[in-house]
C-alpha cells in the first residue's frame, strides 16, 4: 500500500468519510486494469483438437472485439516450429518462440488465445482460461474429417477420454480462473458464447 494510501485509510477511520473510500476503491480498479494498456482482458480458449476452440474463438472475437490468436497458425505463418514430428504428423511448437511473439501483445491486452495446450504459458497472461470439451464420438468423426492418421487420431480421442487439457489447465491456473465448456452442439456454442460473454461483463464491473 503506498503512502497515499495509508494516510487515505487513517482519515477514513478517524472521520468515516465515504468519499475518501470511493477515491481508493477507484484508484485500486484503476490499478487493476493497468494489467493491461488498454483495459480488457486476455482470454486463453484450449481444448483437444477438434473439440471446438476456433468455432468459439471467430465468434467471440467478433462479438467482443478481441484479437483472436491462433497459435498454431501463427507458428506455421511465423515459422516458429522446432521440427516435424513423422509418427503424429504435426509440427512440434518452439515455445519460445511463440512466447516471444506475444509478450508485447499480451502487455496490451483484448486477446483471445487459442491452443490445444495451455501449461506453457505465464499464468501472469491470463485473466480467464476456458477449456473447451466435446463427447468421444462426435470428436472422433471430427478429426476423422480431418484426415488424422489412426496414432494421431488415437492420442487425441485418448487426450478427450482422460480430460488431460482440462486438468492441465487446473494444474497450471488458479481454479478461480479455469471453465470448461462443451462444444458439441450449436446450441453447446451459444451457451459457451454467453458464458463468455457473462463472465466479461462481470470482469469490467470488478
Ligand atoms: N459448437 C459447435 N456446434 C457445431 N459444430 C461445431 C461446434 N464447434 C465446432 N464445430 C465444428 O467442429 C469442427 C472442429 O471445430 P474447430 O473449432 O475447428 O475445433 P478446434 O479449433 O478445437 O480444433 C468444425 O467443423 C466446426 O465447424
Amino acid at each position: 500500500m503506498s503512502e497515499v494510501e495509508q494516510s487515505a485509510y487513517k482519515y477514513i477511520a478517524l472521520t468515516g468519510n465515504v468519499t475518501v473510500q470511493l477515491v481508493v476503491n477507484l484508484n485500486k480498479l484503476h490499478k487493476q486494469s493497468e494489467m493491461t494498456e488498454i483495459g480488457k482482458p486476455n482470454i486463453l480458449i484450449t481444448g483437444t483438437p477438434g473439440a471446438g476452440k476456433s468455432y468459439l474463438c471467430q465468434r467471440l472475437a467478433e462479438q467482443l472485439k478481441f484479437t483472436w490468436l491462433d497459435c498454431s497458425k501463427i507458428a506455421k505463418e511465423k515459422n516458429f516450429i522446432e521440427e516435424y514430428d513423422e509418427e503424429y504428423d504435426c509440427p512440434i511448437l518452439d515455445e519460445d518462440k511463440l512466447m516471444d511473439y506475444l509478450e508485447p501483445l499480451m502487455t496490451k491486452g483484448g486477446n483471445i488465445v487459442e491452443y490445444h495446450g495451455c501449461d506453457f504459458f505465464p499464468e501472469r497472461w491470463f485473466h480467464a482460461v476456458f477449456v473447451v470439451t466435446c463427447p468421444n464420438k462426435t470428436l472422433y468423426d471430427r478429426l476423422k474429417e480431418r484426415n488424422y492418421n489412426e496414432k494421431k487420431l488415437t492420442s487425441n480421442i485418448q487426450c478427450e477420454i482422460f480430460g488431460t487439457i482440462l486438468e492441465e489447465a487446473r494444474e497450471s491456473y488458479k481454479s478461480g480462473i479455469v471453465y470448461e465448456l462443451k462444444g458439441e452442439t450449436k446450441a453447446d456454442g451459444e451457451r459457451s458464447l454467453k458464458t463468455v460473454r457473462n463472465w466479461y461483463s462481470m470482469w469490467k464491473r470488478k
